[in-house]
């Protein structure tokens, strides 16, 4: 066995000199105070770490400590002292797939085994990208998460299990990740990363993979990663789509450049609104893995200033050129104006840090009945015109098959509002009641047949508080939930 493994390595030294030039460049991930993987590092001058133009660059400040031009020793950049100079014969069995790839080889190998990655978010996205580094062999993998895990999670969540729900799942994961690779000192931070945290838990990592759900989280991670120069690797995925960006990478745009600004609460959808294909954020989640490792191991072109996009309907990839770094940019630009983190929560218009659904009140008590009120409604018979305002899809799940199905996007057409009175005339009835999954869509609905019906003053538009999840909770425990 040893004999083998000591032919293996022959081999891999003869591969390590195909890419010694590489390796030279991957010193910066490894030897900067602030990890970045930057202009200054990576660009002309590995040994030398000449100072990237454009005062506020992500380069700026990386300190290049390797003596980038000895690559005599096993091909690794690094000094003696290095503690990801060696790979024991146990370490080059296991990843000999992959090191003995021209691209990666030893000295990419140990670059790996020297890298620290914060994958933020143990849900969807950070659970196969945290998955495919530990087995690739990164040093240090740290999981970020505030929630447990909950079944609704498990179809795509793939690192937690029907034992670990209501773990915490920063926890969960990582017990799932020491399981495959025992040599990745994996930590756990389960805590909520905001203003307070964020640049403590930065500090002891080299690249963050920003797996997250929220548009707080993102403004966050996004300055956190600016101010600490350090690359952010962004995933996102939706229903059957996919998006992959990276971040303050070489000079190249931060998310601040591309949205100077949050954008608007309802054009904002997230996995528990909008459903998600497990499989999306799977792919997304692999990719992420991917750019982080590219980076680490200064292979490729890592999609920077370029924004990946895939549809999962007709599985196609796309790239998008982004716009630059802007030299306005509040935080990366030329004279930023967020010099420390701020309040992301107030920045996004008190939209909370997760996805979770905040209950809206939107309604005054006289155009709200609680699920009790309209149980009591359905036992007298009193008529009234039931409107589920929720996707048709949904109907398949649960519902009442009295209510007119109306989605809220098409609440405002003539035709909708047309359906309603003629129901409303039909029952002789002054009386419609909005019903939606969760009572916060049924609100809005109310909202908008108020407008749609304003020349019918007499008629009574409410909703149930709660909705249907609330029903299966207090009045019939035989509805599912979802
Ligand atoms: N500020 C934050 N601090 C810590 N963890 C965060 C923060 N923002 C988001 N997360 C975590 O990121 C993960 C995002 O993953 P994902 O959207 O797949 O999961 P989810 O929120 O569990 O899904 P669902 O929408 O079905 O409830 C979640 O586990 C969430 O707890
Ligand atoms: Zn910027």
């Amino acid at each position: 066995m040893t004999d083998s493994v000591e032919a293996l390595q022959a081999a891999l030294q003869q591969k390590e000199r195909e890419v010694a030039e590489l390796r030279c460049r991957l010193s910066a991930v490894h030897h900067s105070a602030a990890g970045a993987v930057s202009d200054a590092a990576l660009g002309s001058d590995a040994a030398g770490g000449s100072d990237a133009a454009g005062g506020s660059d992500a380069a700026d400040g990386v300190t290049v400590v390797a003596s980038g031009s000895d690559t005599s020793t096993q091909g690794c950049p690094h000094s003696g002292s290095c503690s990801a100079a060696t790979l024991s014969h146990g370490e080059v069995l296991r990843y000999s797939r992959q090191l003995i790839l021209p691209e990666l080889g030893m000295g990419g190998q140990r670059l790996l085994k020297a890298s620290r990655v914060l994958v933020v978010g143990a849900g969807g996205l950070g659970c196969p990208a945290a998955q495919y580094l530990t087995a690739a062999g990164v040093g240090t993998l740290g999981l970020l998460d505030y929630d447990v895990v909950e079944s609704t999670n498990l179809h795509r969540q793939i690192l937690h299990t029907e034992e670990r729900i209501g773990v915490h799942k920063a926890k969960s994961a990582a017990a799932a990740l020491r399981s495959l690779n025992s040599q990745v000192d994996v930590h756990v931070h389960d805590l909520v990363l905001d203003s307070g945290t964020a640049l403590d838990v930065i500090a002891g990592y080299d690249l963050i993979l920003d797996c997250t759900d929220n548009v707080a989280t993102r403004y966050l991670l996004n300055d956190a990663c600016v101010l600490s120069k350090k690359p952010l690797v962004s995933g996102a995925a939706l229903r059957l789509e996919g998006q992959l960006t990276v971040y303050n990478f070489k000079g190249g745009p931060c998310y601040r450049c591309l949205f100077p600004s949050p954008p608007p609460h309802e054009t904002v959808t997230n996995c528990s609104d909008g459903g998600v294909l497990g499989v999306i954020p799977g792919i997304i989640g692999s990719l992420q893995a991917l750019e982080a490792i590219k980076m680490i191991a200064g292979i490729g072109e890592p999609l920077s200033g370029k924004l990946l996009v895939f549809d999962g309907y007709s599985t196609c990839f796309r790239t998008v050129k982004l716009r630059p770094r802007q030299p306005s940019c509040a935080v990366c630009g030329d004279v930023p104006t967020v010099t420390r983190l701020v309040d992301y929560v107030q920045f996004c218009g008190g939209r909370p840090a997760s996805d979770k659904d905040s209950d809206l009140h939107l309604l005054s008590p006289e155009h709200r009945m609680s699920v009790i009120e309209y149980s009591e409604l359905l036992k007298t018979g009193e008529p009234h015109v039931l409107v589920d305002v929720r996707e048709p899809v949904e109907l398949s799940i649960c519902g009442f098959s009295h209510a007119l199905n109306i989605p809220l996007r098409e609440l405002d057409k003539p035709e909708s509002v047309s359906a309603i009175t003629a129901a409303l005339e039909a029952r002789a009835s002054a009386r419609v009641v909005c019903l939606c999954r969760r009572g916060n869509d049924s609100q809005r609905a109310v909202l908008k047949l108020k407008v749609a019906l304003k020349d019918s003053t007499e008629v009574l538009v409410q909703d149930v508080a709660g909705g249907l999840t609330r029903w299966a909770e207090l009045v019939d425990n035989s509805m599912p939930v979802y």
